[in-house]
């Protein structure tokens, strides 16, 4: 704030303003319950609870005195440098939320603040930060005095400019630190220097870890902004982290329209007596009162042709649309903007570049148009032109997204609308909604209406073949979605259409989805055991074991049937039929015969037909020939060992040369096979991420989470599969010594 030009003119604002922190800190002192009165134990939306109230007096100095139920800013025991900032933003009267929690949190209480979406939360923690620091008098050399964290960068950037805008006549230097922007370098070097700090989780967290000297020792204030967000699971250990870093005594703010009460989580954040503060908890609806809210059924296959139809009737709109992944967003965005509906289209996602994110975040708050989102946009955003229509294409994960997300429209004053498409295995939600007061009204789909897009979207998949790729990812990642939600009553992957789904996306063909296959899998072989069980309990009709059921099968089936007789742990080739015993698979017994024809036929030894077509000795063609008597001296015997000796070795070398080659091949096809997983484990990577969208983790998390998988299945497994293969090889070759020498024993014992 820009003071009096005169040095006495200036002398004599500093003192107004000491004077006026003087009045401020005796009003918090006059709060405390030792006091005698404890005006803020009372609810000061009902009871009009005295709370106290800044007056100017003639001489321009403010003093204090007591009030009854201020409900204008003004009222307040606020500077005037804040109440200056909210004039010229033009906030005047309160709403409840801030009437209710600001009285307690500018005399220093932690606070649990729940309120509807839209109802202005922001305010209910930016002036306390303000107050608290300007009534400390801090200034740049105390260092980080508050902190203020939110879950996603564009919901930082907004608090941020809040905060800008009511604090601007302060002197506070404040810093907004986010993820995915190029600059980390030079907020290291100036992030000391500030004392407001507005970021994301991971951001925060990045700091703490590397940039040298970070203080956060002398913190006021900590707000976390969709706290429920935040202490959620998937923020859990950034947060812990960061908790860890803080001072214990400091003033602790939570606020969100969906508020935790779980003592664990406010174990963490060590609150003290914190004030629970639910204005509108006793209220008849959980969701703003100018929303209307509608859900309707429709096929997962028809959503596309449903959210067209929407968009192509609402042309003139500002269209709020969600949808579960990122690949999903991408492709529903550039299939519909080649199909040009005749409307604006944006996409926002967690994968984008942040500058990119920025830009489009402010493109949709100016302009008409219809925004493509994840769950990235559902909290917290205030779009500055009224949203419209908020479009619920795939089902929110819980109630308390549900409420986020439509909370994007018919905030503060402004009215708005929102649909819901459900699948008819989702209709479970629809209960869950209308049981946490959400007056939503359910409604018939208007088919005739309908407009189909799967011909022209298989168009243009052929026409653009890199849609293909992106139809595909959005397949895998929305099946991918609902096979890992928490809530099982709302979410069956098992219940899908899926082939349908596919064909709606423009696909030719259904992509392989490994989890599904799994799942698929393990169902099959559950209810084979249960059919199993069923068979072996049925206590009325005949007890039929396992083991009867498969000699059955054996004896009916040929292909088995060959299998089994070829079990070479009878004797095999003689024409004997062995009896059966353990049933085997086909490669153990291959694998078996193998081994004991080597045994019995050494590597090299070339087999010698006679005209009958029987096998004959080796010896046989050194026999003599009139008698046939194999008569051998000891010379020719050693000879002929020499030779076989020489033989033996040679086909010993080409056995381990194509042995060698063989297994270059195989590790070839294993790393291409390693590469072509790995780039799928990439993908799935993506889409995992791709679906939490979140700010929870610093990006240097995320690479040393990255470099750890590629290490595994890089280096790791392809060195075990390597020492495999040496082992093989060493197997091999002792196995053809040990054959040599057998063989060469057993002629000496036939024949000497
Ligand atoms: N006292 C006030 N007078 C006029 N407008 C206000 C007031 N307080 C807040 N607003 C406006 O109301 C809108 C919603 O406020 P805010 O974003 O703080 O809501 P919120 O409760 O935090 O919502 P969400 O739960 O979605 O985060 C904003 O446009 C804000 O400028």
């Amino acid at each position: 704030m820009r003071g009096p030009k005169s040095r006495t003119a200036r002398k004599q604002h500093r003192n107004n303003e000491l004077q006026e922190i003087e009045v401020l800190n005796g009003w918090i002192e006059s709060q405390k319950p030792e006091s005698g009165s404890n005006p803020l134990s009372l609810d000061p939306l009902k009871s009009k609870s005295p709370i106290g109230r800044i007056v100017d007096a003639p001489n321009g100095v403010v003093s204090f005195s007591r009030y009854a139920g201020a409900r204008k800013f003004h009222e307040l025991p606020i500077s005037k440098r804040t109440k200056n900032g909210l004039e010229e933003g033009g906030f005047k009267k309160m709403t409840d939320i801030q009437v209710a929690s600001l009285p307690h949190a500018l005399c220093g209480r932690d606070i649990l603040g729940a309120a509807k979406t839209g109802s202005g939360k922001t305010l209910a923690f930016v002036i306390p930060v303000l107050e608290k620091l300007y009534r400390e008098r801090w200034g740049p050399e105390d260092g980080v005095g508050t902190i203020i964290i939110s879950p996603t960068r564009e919901l930082a950037g907004q608090l941020f400019d809040v905060l800008k805008a009511v604090g601007k006549h302060h002197n506070f230097s404040a810093g907004l630190l986010i993820g995915g922007r190029k600059g980390v370098d030079t907020e290291k070097e100036r992030v000391n220097e500030l004392n407001i700090l507005v970021c994301t989780p991971g951001r925060l967290l990045q700091h703490m870890d590397e940039t040298p000297n970070f203080d956060c020792s002398q913190l006021q204030v900590l707000v976390l902004d969709e706290a429920d967000r935040i202490l959620d699971i998937g923020f859990k250990k950034t947060l812990n982290a960061i908790v860890s870093q803080l001072p214990k005594h400091r003033q602790t703010l939570l606020f969100s329209a969906t508020q935790t009460k779980s003592v664990q989580d406010l174990a963490r954040l060590s609150l003290k007596d914190p004030e629970y503060i639910s204005v509108h908890q006793e209220a008849v609806t959980a969701t703003p009162n100018g929303l209307q809210q509608t859900a309707m059924i429709v096929p997962l296959d028809q959503k596309l042709d449903m959210l067209w139809s929407f968009i192509k009737a609402h042309l003139r709109s500002k269209i709020l649309v969600f949808l579960s992944s990122c690949k999903e967003v991408k492709f529903v965005f550039e299939a519909f903007k080649k199909l040009r509906p005749g409307i604006p289209l944006k996409c926002l996602h967690g994968r984008m570049n942040q500058e990119k994110r920025m830009g489009i975040y402010s493109q949709f708050c100016e302009s008409h148009s219809v925004l493509f989102s994840t769950d990235v946009a559902s909290r917290g955003l205030d779009f500055n032109k009224a949203v419209d229509w908020v479009v619920q294409v795939d089902c929110p994960e819980d109630v308390a997204s549900y409420i986020h997300r439509v909370g994007r429209t018919a905030r503060y004053l402004s009215g708005g609308r929102s649909v819901l498409f459900l699948m008819p295995s989702e209709m479970k939600m629809l209960e869950k909604l209308q049981a946490a007061k959400i007056p939503i009204q359910f409604v018939k789909a208007n088919t005739k209406r309908l407009q189909s897009v799967s011909g022209l979207l298989s168009a243009l998949l052929v026409k653009y073949p890199d849609m293909q790729h992106l139809a595909q990812r959005a397949f895998i990642t929305y099946l991918r979605s609902i096979h890992i939600q928490k809530d099982k009553e709302v979410f069956d992957v098992m219940k899908l259409p899926v082939d349908e789904y596919s064909a709606s996306l423009g696909l030719p063909m259904t992509p392989k989805v490994r989890f599904l296959k799994q799942k698929n899998k393990s169902k099959m072989e559950s209810e084979k055991s249960s059919l199993e069980s069923e068979i072996s309990d049925d206590e009325n009709g005949p007890v039929i074991r396992k083991e009867d059921l498969l000699v059955e099968d054996v004896k009916d089936n040929k292909v088995e049937k060959d299998l089994l007789l070829k079990d070479d742990t009878q004797d095999v080739g003689e024409g004997n039929t062995s009896e059966i015993g353990d049933i085997m698979p086909a490669t153990r017994v291959l694998k078996k015969k193998k081994l004991k024809i080597n045994v019995h036929r050494p590597v090299g030894t070339r087999v010698v037909f006679d005209e009958e077509g029987n096998t004959q000795t080796p010896f046989a063609m050194l026999a003599d020939k009139k008698s046939g008597n194999i008569l051998l001296d000891q010379d020719k015997k050693d000879e002929y060992y020499k030779k076989m000796r020489q033989e033996l070795k040679q086909v010993d070398k080409e056995d381990k040369l194509l042995e060698r080659q063989r297994l270059r091949e195989k590790r070839i096809k294993k790393k291409m096979k390693l590469k072509k997983g790995q780039k799928e484990e990439e993908d799935d990577e993506e889409d995992e991420d791709d679906l939490s969208d979140s700010e929870g983790e610093s990006d240097a998390n995320r690479k040393r989470k990255r470099s750890k998988v590629y290490f595994h299945s890089d280096s790791d497994d392809g060195e075990r599969e390597e020492n495999k293969a040496v082992a093989s090889i060493n197997a091999d070759s002792i196995s053809v010594a040990e054959q040599e020498e057998l063989a060469l024993k057993l002629l000496y014992s036939m024949h000497s």
